[in-house]
């Protein structure tokens, strides 16, 4: 349900107006001066449509309170004939659009409907263009295991509520996709998901990122910047990596958690959003309690309902059904025939010890996928297979060779790729079909100069 906010001081004008957007299933707040319009300002808003000339001021200040608290808020505002110029002053100021009174209702609700529609796309894109966001729709998820059946039952039962969800697992298994099918299995899958990771940002810059900052809040900050959290606003923030967030940060996630409220840095307003918060970490969380690098209340605050993700090697039987779904997602996207899985190389992948989880079982598909032009996928299209062939009787891990030849294999990839890019990371991201967190996490784990 969309909420207006109606400003005008003439009663029979603002009842008219408020018929209007109600038979069109508007929910109407009505205020009668600046001061009232002010104080009915939410994020929950769609539009504001505010008479130019009020009791108390002039619409001005109410679009200059929006464009600095909720941006994402269009303001249309009505102006006599002859205020034209002071309208036009508005505009600048950065109201979405004005109409001369008097003027046809539905003309009002037809510029309200087209502003609330290209407000909402600049919010998505603002968030697609961060790479906030990647999927628009819920992710495939496979798993045939006892306990992977388990966690899904219990996403399901879950993502209805509003309940803070953390979950727990090694890197690669898949505890992002798991926050993503929580959101778009919720009454707030058409709202944005927000992504941060909280190990990528550098620490003097996540709170900012997290929570936005206030214009001249420090050298630089030549503009109002709106935080992830209210970016996330009506969605779902996903955490991840939350053992990695600093203390005084953590005081300030509990209070949203608890209050849902927080500043902005460098700012006294105090702006509320409601934001489902998935988190997730794959460090012991307990622990870092323990050893006093993680707030306690925090801690119980956000293991409401805790999903626990196994590794892969905890959980073989997934590894064959997800091989044959990535099988078949890369052969598409390569216009390729499917090949089948060889007894042989079915056992290679059954035995191997997958510290990377599911992120690593995807990246040694994709490389079969692109060695492999027959009917049959074999050891020798999985990078360690050829390794393995001539050092098996010399080595007794078959996992450590399997898994420094791919990880030789894998560093080499990124530094041509971001050899090509120029050492643009983002595009380098792109060819190599992995999230810029992904590529930053690798540079850092191979040393990537
Ligand atoms: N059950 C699954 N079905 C399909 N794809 C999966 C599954 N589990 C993981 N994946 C895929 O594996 C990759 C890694 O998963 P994801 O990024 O969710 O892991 P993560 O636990 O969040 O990792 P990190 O801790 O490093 O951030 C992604 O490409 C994801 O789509």
């Amino acid at each position: 349900m969309q909420t207006i906010l109606i400003v005008e001081d003439k009663k029979s004008m603002a009842d008219m107006l408020s018929r209007t957007f109600e038979s069109q299933g508007f929910v109407v707040k009505t205020a009668y001066n600046v001061k009232e319009g002010v104080s009915f300002l939410s994020s929950d808003l769609s539009a504001v449509v505010t008479d130019l000339k009020l009791p108390d001021g002039d619409g001005i200040e109410i679009v200059k309170t929006i464009k600095e608290n909720y941006p994402f808020i269009p303001v249309i505002l009505m102006t006599a004939y002859g205020s034209i110029e002071t309208a036009v002053r508005a505009v600048k100021e950065g109201a979405y659009d004005f109409i001369t009174k008097p003027f046809d209702p539905d003309h009002l609700l037809l510029i309200v409907k087209r502003a609330i529609d290209e407000k909402g796309m600049e919010r998505e894109n603002i968030i697609l263009k961060k790479e906030f966001s990647k999927f628009l729709k819920m992710p495939e998820i496979i798993g045939v295991s006892r306990h992977w059946n388990e966690i899904m039952e219990g996403v399901k039962k879950i993502a209805r509520l509003k309940t803070t969800v953390l979950i727990l697992g090694e890197s690669g298994t898949g505890k992002e996709l798991i926050a993503k099918a929580i959101h778009y299995l919720s009454p707030r899958a058409k709202e944005p998901f927000v992504a941060v990771n909280c190990a990528a940002i550098p620490k003097d810059l996540i709170e900012n990122e997290i929570f936005g900052h206030e214009k001249g809040a420090f050298t630089g900050a030549g503009e109002t910047k709106i935080g992830r959290f209210e970016l996330a606003n009506r969605g779902t923030i996903f955490l991840d990596e939350i053992g990695d967030m600093e203390m005084p940060l953590q005081s300030k996630l509990l209070r949203v958690l608890q209050e849902n409220e927080f500043e902005r840095v460098g700012g006294t307003k105090t702006i509320k959003v409601d934001v489902r918060v998935i988190a997730a970490s794959n460090k012991n969380l307990q622990r870092e309690v323990s050893e006093g690098r993680f707030r306690e209340d925090l801690f119980y605050r956000l293991n409401v309902f805790p999903v626990v993700i196994p590794p892969l090697r905890e959980r073989r039987e997934d590894i064959i059904p997800l091989a044959c779904y990535f099988i078949s997602q890369f052969c598409r996207d390569m216009n390729k025939n499917e090949p089948s899985i060889s007894i042989e190389a079915e056992r290679i992948l059954m035995g191997h010890d997958w510290k990377g989880n599911v992120r690593e079982l995807k990246n040694v598909i994709e490389r079969a996928v692109i060695l492999c032009d027959g009917e049959t996928l074999l050891p020798e299209h999985l990078s360690f297979g050829v390794e393995m062939k001539e050092k098996i009787d010399s080595i007794t891990s078959l996992h450590e060779v399997g898994e420094s030849a791919a990880k030789s294999a894998e560093k080499a990839q990124i530094e041509a790729v971001l050899m090509q890019t120029k050492g643009n990371k983002s595009r380098a991201a792109e060819i190599l079909k992995v999230s810029y967190k992904t590529l930053l996490n690798k540079i850092k784990e191979y040393d990537i100069g």
